[in-house]
């Protein structure tokens, strides 16, 4: 079965009708109806999968869909052009450029947390770039999945963009099979799967994978804002999002302070029972509920703690005085717990942040924005937002990626439309002009790999430069002087080559 999905993308593929530019916009056009069409359908999906309120499920899932969309409809024209490139002294008469052609037949596999966006948002980027794409959404999501299975055909070419739902022995089987590119978004030991069966046919990954994403606040910041934003940030979505701040590193002088202010923060975004809240989401499964409850397990909890199974709920909770090697700082929690870690100062926040893998993203909340620079330059993570969280990811001119473990490639934008093409080195000669390659055929002499070097290169000593131009010099001059200017025109050409000739022959 996956083989024949699989062979019919192609096969469509084969027919060429995606690389047309027109072809393309339609189909974006396309998804963005699908998506305004079923707008009830999808909210509902999302409230059943992870308990979004409508609000959540357009904001962050749609609108950043519907606002991708456009924007790629709008710039394909000037994305897809052939890219004209510099031309060296050689190839100054020839049509040199870059060409970007699809890829072939491209899988997209997405993960659970934002369903319907971190599916189709790569997808978007594979159908402008003119590629089939085999679209596997998560299973665990199971509401939307099923709901992309529905939908999606009924608005985009059916050959080329097949919806195949299924758990791990479906995912396996599809990657059994060969493609142009595999996207893939979701945990990292799962990405190494992914990228061990691409392997097989040389075929290229993009990686989106998550990590513990550190925040460190310094001690001298705005307590009051740097809470606000860091607990929306942790809190959002239950702390199932993959650039939410994993952990808090502080000076242990503030930690008081800042348990006070996330705690009025999530009384005011929440109310007194986040429980109640239409604004608080679940945990996806009972799977996920029972792991992060376990990281809860010996640590100090300031805030929150609160669960229940049957529902999934896990009340936002901030643990405090964690030890660095507990349990909760061994993997990315993907929760909501807000463990804080206190440091002596940024250097030791470095250090910290420098023994374990490259995040997803990284945060530092200062004052002073020197600070923020100095963490920027001596670590290194995915993205970065200073003073804030989150917000780098919005916009769709930076790449969205991460770095060692926490992915491989970027998208977003003309990133995600890069992403999915091949950068085609074009040149087109003309059959004239034969004369001027003499310099590259046999027999070879030192006077040719002198002129190859200049045309090529333009390395050429000051001195052989001058003579080199010293006819041109002389033929000006001879202009000026306009009463002999033929006299000296001749005169001037054939000294200056007599002391050019003279030159490379001492040079050889
Ligand atoms: N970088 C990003 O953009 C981004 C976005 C969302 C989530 N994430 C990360 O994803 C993780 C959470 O997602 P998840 O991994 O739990 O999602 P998941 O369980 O939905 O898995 C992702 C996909 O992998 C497939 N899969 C699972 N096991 C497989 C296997 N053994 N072989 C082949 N395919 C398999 C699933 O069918 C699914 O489609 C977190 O680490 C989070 O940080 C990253
Ligand atoms: C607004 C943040 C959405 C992030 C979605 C991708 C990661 O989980």
């Amino acid at each position: 079965m996956m083989k024949k999905i699989v062979d019919t993308a192609r096969q469509a593929f084969a027919t060429a009708r995606s690389r047309s530019l027109d072809f393309r916009i339609k189909q974006l056009q396309a998804m963005k109806t699908m998506i305004i069409e079923n707008d009830s359908e999808i909210r509902k999906a999302l409230k059943a999968d992870l308990h979004k309120s409508e609000c959540a499920a357009y904001s962050y899932e749609m609108m950043g869909l519907l606002a991708e969309i456009e924007l790629i409809i709008d710039n394909l024209h000037k994305w897809a052009a052939p890219q004209h490139v510099k031309k060296n002294l050689t190839t100054m008469g020839d049509d040199v450029y870059i060409n970007y052609e699809p890829l072939g037949v491209v899988l997209v596999i997405g993960a659970w947390n934002y369903p319907l966006v971190v599916v189709l948002q790569p997808v978007v980027g594979a159908i402008a770039a003119g590629n089939a794409v085999v679209i596997k959404p998560s299973e665990v999501a199971e509401h939307t999945a099923k709901l992309l299975e529905k939908i999606v055909p009924r608005y985009l070419d059916k050959e080329l963009y097949p919806v195949v739902n299924g758990g791990v022995p479906e995912t396996t089987k599809l990657l059994a099979e060969r493609f142009d590119h595999i996207f893939y978004t979701g945990n990292t030991s799962v990405g190494k799967i992914i990228m061990q069966a691409a392997a097989k046919f040389l075929t290229p990954v993009t990686l989106e994978l998550g990590g513990k994403s550190p925040c460190y606040i310094d001690k001298d910041c705005d307590i009051d804002i740097a809470s606000r934003r860091i607990t929306w940030g942790k809190f959002v979505n239950c702390g199932q999002t993959c650039i939410a701040p994993d952990y808090v590193l502080c000076d242990k002088s503030i930690q008081g302070k800042l348990i006070e202010k996330i705690k009025e923060t999530l009384k005011e975004f929440y109310g007194e029972n986040p429980k109640e809240s239409q604004d608080y989401e679940r945990i996806i499964n009972q799977r996920h509920f029972k792991r992060v409850l376990g990281l809860l397990q010996g640590e100090k909890v300031a805030i929150g703690g609160e669960h229940d199974e049957s529902s999934c709920y896990i009340a936002p909770t901030v643990l405090i005085d964690v030890k660095p090697n507990a349990k909760v700082m061994q993997e990315e929690i993907f929760g909501p717990l807000l463990p804080i870690i206190t440091v002596k100062d940024v250097d030791e926040a470095i250090q910290f942040i420098n023994q374990k893998e490259k995040p997803l993203a990284l945060y530092a909340f200062a004052n002073d924005k020197k600070i923020i620079k100095k963490i920027i330059s001596q670590t290194s993570s995915g993205g970065v937002t200073g003073n804030d969280v989150f917000m780098h990811f919005t916009v769709a001119e930076l790449p969205f990626g991460g770095v060692g473990n926490s992915g491989i490639g970027a998208y977003h934008g003309k990133h995600s439309f890069d992403t999915f093409s091949h950068k085609r080195s074009c040149l087109i000669k003309s059959l004239s002009m034969e004369g001027v390659n003499k310099l590259r055929y046999p027999p070879y002499t030192q006077k040719k790999v002198d002129w190859a070097k200049f045309l090529l290169m333009g390395k050429v000593n000051k001195k052989k430069l001058g003579l080199v131009l010293l006819p041109f010099v002389a033929v000006v001059a001879a202009v000026i002087l306009k009463k002999y200017r033929w006299q000296l025109a001749g005169r001037g050409l054939q000294l200056a080559f007599a002391v050019q000739r003279l030159c490379f022959k001492q040079d050889q």
